[in-house]
């Protein structure tokens, strides 16, 4: 209620001035309580989820989402969390806070809501004689519903665009299609040989990758069969076409000529879904998801995803059980969690509350390249726990692990063996290639040879020679060093 003494005089005057300043006032001091510090769902966790899956439900159709066939699981993650979330604003605090204190706005409407009351303060001015304290409150009363109605107005359409932005996400990631033609038979099929593993037959394939500048082929004329339930290792220089293999195999792409045959049947005839669903690949592109370690493992099998023992088991046989239980939070720890801070015109003292407040939100937790890795071969045992797997691509994954890790990883895989084609991509000559049904060596791009380590160190070639390398640095004859060490 505001309540004015005015003689005719003096009275108008001060009574206009306190009209036109209290809006100004007003939007001023509003606009500063906002500028401090806008921290925004940063605690909530379905914010984060949202956020976090919104993110994956966009690269869908990359390599980790396509081989675990996730992409599925993500989007009804996504809409399950986004239906939880109602109205509630997942827009970057940034945004938020700008669509919330514009100050041209906050003055606009509090000017509006004001406009009667800045008439009348005008008319008393000019008109004293006609100015009567009755009407005071009957224009109070019409500014204060000017403003109201405005102000609804203004929520109404924010939440509108809310609203449209969310829908618009959730179209816009579900129509994302595939570009790899689906086909319309079954895997396994009912007569195959899949009981054993997965078969495999490359015949004269040459692949260019979509869009790639290079005058030559990332793989050319290649003519390979791999029987059911073989352990094949790939070696070769870089660049020589080894991982390339992995993602025909896999089906990421289709070969730019030439056939690739599944069971004796071409590959793009059967449904991807079901042919994804017993491929597991573990290589070296893998990344975690902005989840919980806990989901970053049970992700592998996500029908299963609430079976707690799964999970732990898998955690086992990756080998990431035992520092995930030294996590302060265990398996609900979330990497790189999306707790969103923004301020402005916070004091710049580092000792500030403020700061500090600011600080504990964006602390991350953060493991080693080693640990990482682990949590991926948990993620991929979990996978192999669901029964489903005939085909098992490994490439080079093990880079950030010790020794010990990685010949843990490799005994573990090989041991769960039975039933499955398993395919691996080394640098490394030690007991995979020794126990391999077939090795095979590439180079620029084609098969320069192929057989057991015998036969190949045997026919004296490029295999023979990789070899040697790295044989020759163990051999106390053979330290490359060591005309170094005795100039
Ligand atoms: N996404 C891509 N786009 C274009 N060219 C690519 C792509 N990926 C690989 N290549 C090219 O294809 C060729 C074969 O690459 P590939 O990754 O299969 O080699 P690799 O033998 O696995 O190498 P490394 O041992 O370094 O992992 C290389 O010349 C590489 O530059």
């Amino acid at each position: 209620m505001l309540i004015v003494h005015a003689s005719r005089t003096s009275g108008g005057p001060i009574f206009a001035l306190l009209c036109i300043s209290k809006p100004f006032l007003h939007a001023l001091s509003s606009r500063n309580i906002w500028s401090q510090v806008c921290v925004i769902n940063a605690k909530d966790p379905r914010y984060h989820r949202v956020k976090a899956l919104e993110s994956l439900s966009g690269n869908r159709f990359k390599q980790d989402y396509i081989n675990g066939n996730l992409g599925d699981y993500i989007l009804s993650e996504y809409e399950k969390v986004s239906e939880d979330l109602r109205d509630t604003c997942t827009d970057h605090p940034w945004l938020q806070m700008e669509r919330r204190s514009s100050p041209s706005f906050d003055v606009l409407s509090e000017v509006l809501g004001d406009l009667p009351m800045v008439y009348c303060a005008i008319n008393a001015i000019l008109n004293p004689s006609k100015f009567s304290i009755a009407s005071i409150a009957v224009l109070q009363q019409s500014s204060m519903t000017l403003r109201h109605s405005f102000d609804s107005i203004l929520y109404d359409a924010k939440s509108f665009r809310q609203q449209m932005s969310k829908l618009k996400n959730l179209y816009t990631i579900s129509s994302v299609k595939n570009k790899l033609q689906d086909g319309d038979s079954s895997y396994p099929q009912s007569n195959s040989m899949s009981e054993a593993g997965m078969a495999f037959d490359l015949k004269n394939v040459s692949f260019a990758y979509p869009g790639s500048k290079k005058k030559t082929n990332a793989l050319n004329d290649v003519s390979l069969s791999i029987k059911p339930g073989a352990l094949v290792v790939i070696v070769g220089a870089n660049g020589s076409g080894k991982s390339t293999i992995i993602k025909l195999l896999a089906r990421l792409y289709d070969a730019t000529s030439g056939k690739i045959l599944v069971d004796n049947t071409p590959i793009q005839d059967f449904r991807g879904v079901e042919l994804r669903q017993a491929m597991a690949t573990f290589t070296q592109d893998h990344h975690l998801f902005p989840l919980s370690l806990y989901e970053n493992i049970a992700l592998g099998y996500p029908e299963c995803s609430s079976n707690m023992d799964l999970v732990l088991k898998a955690a086992e046989q990756g080998g990431s059980s035992e520092f995930i239980k030294k996590l302060k939070d265990g398996f609900d720890t979330i990497l790189d969690p999306q707790n969103l801070t923004y301020n402005i015109n916070v004091p710049s003292d580092p000792d500030h509350p403020l700061h500090k407040k600011m600080e504990a939100l964006e602390k991350n937790i953060d493991i080693s390249g080693g640990e990482r890795q682990r949590v991926v071969a948990s993620r991929t045992f979990m996978q192999l726990n669901s029964g489903k797997v005939k085909f098992v691509a490994v490439d080079e994954p093990s880079s950030a692990l010790d020794p010990e890790g990685e010949f843990q990883l490799f005994d573990r895989l090989i041991a769960g063996r039975a039933g499955k084609t398993m395919v691996f991509v080394t640098h490394r000559f030690g007991h995979l290639t020794r126990h391999a049904d077939t090795i095979i060596c590439m180079k620029d791009g084609a098969i320069a040879e192929s057989g057991t380590h015998g036969e190949l160190l045997g026919m004296g070639g490029e295999y023979a020679k990789l070899y040697k390398i790295q044989a020759d640095a163990f051999s106390s004859g053979g330290d490359p060093y060591k005309a170094t060490k005795d100039a």
